[in-house]
């Protein structure tokens, strides 16, 4: 697997002419796990979705070195409409379509393949449940089981941690843990200052711009989260 690396170049982001987030300046190195923090409007989902190449920089250079393509990105929860009438297995057997084509028919071992990404998250009796009859926790973990199938080298995640409970946390770390351990480069948004500081390894802290970039000890110390934490009307820790 060749992971790429993204790097950023004085990159400025945000919405028409609105920057949100000002010159940032690093890179992702390959097979790294990050935690992008701050607080409510800091600019974390605007980053990510940058990175997932759904908005373009309004400045600065994003360059991921390699195939592009071979990044999968979890929106947040809250963004779903999960009103289809779709079967669990269906959705997560669409992470398939790199492999297959985006109305390619599956093959029996990408639907073997699924029925096992289920069973990973351990949702494997709900295969054949409609996608409206899940709890949030369910559709979440239904939703890194099609991560698993997509098989990316890059996970981008805004937010996987939102409203789920201790054990659906547990599992979900583990997933993202393993993706590490397997090369992956792995990027979550959270709030959950000190799952951060148990779960991974480095940290972005964002407000408006980048205020600290590096292991997660150290970027998460009183000054900087005090300094994050000067310009934004809302406390998050
Ligand atoms: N589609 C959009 N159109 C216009 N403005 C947007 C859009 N999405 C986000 N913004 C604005 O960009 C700013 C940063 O939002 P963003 O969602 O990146 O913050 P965040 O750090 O992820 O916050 P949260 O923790 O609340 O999810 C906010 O002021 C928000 O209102």
């Amino acid at each position: 697997m060749s992971v790429p690396a993204i790097s950023l170049l004085d990159v400025s982001l945000g919405w028409r002419t609105r920057t949100v987030l000002r010159e940032v300046s690093g890179v992702f190195p390959p097979g790294s796990m990050t935690a992008v923090v701050g607080a409510n409007g800091a600019g974390k989902s605007t980053l990510l979705k940058a990175m997932a190449g759904l908005i373009a920089p309004l400045s600065g250079v994003l360059h991921v070195e390699g195939d592009a393509r071979d990044i999968a990105w979890l929106p947040q929860a809250a963004s779903l409409d999960r009103s289809f009438p779709l079967r669990v297995i269906d959705l997560v057997a669409m992470g398939a379509w790199r492999r297959v084509g985006a109305w390619g028919r599956l093959p029996g071992s990408e639907w073997a393949r699924a029925q096992a990404a289920l069973e990973q998250v351990g949702l494997a009796d709900c295969a054949a449940r409609s996608l409206f009859a899940l709890s949030g926790g369910q559709m979440q973990r239904v939703l890194f089981a099609r991560l698993l199938m997509q098989d990316a080298s890059v996970m981008l995640l805004d937010e996987p941690f939102a409203a789920m409970d201790g054990e659906t946390t547990g599992v979900l770390l583990r997933l993202m843990q393993d993706w590490h351990a397997q090369g992956r480069t792995v990027v979550a948004v959270s709030h959950d200052l000190s799952l951060v500081r148990r779960g991974f390894p480095q940290a972005l802290l964002l407000a408006g711009r980048v205020v600290a970039w590096g292991k997660t000890a150290e970027v998460l110390s009183p000054d900087n989260l005090a300094a994050a934490r000067g310009g934004a009307a809302q406390e998050w820790l």
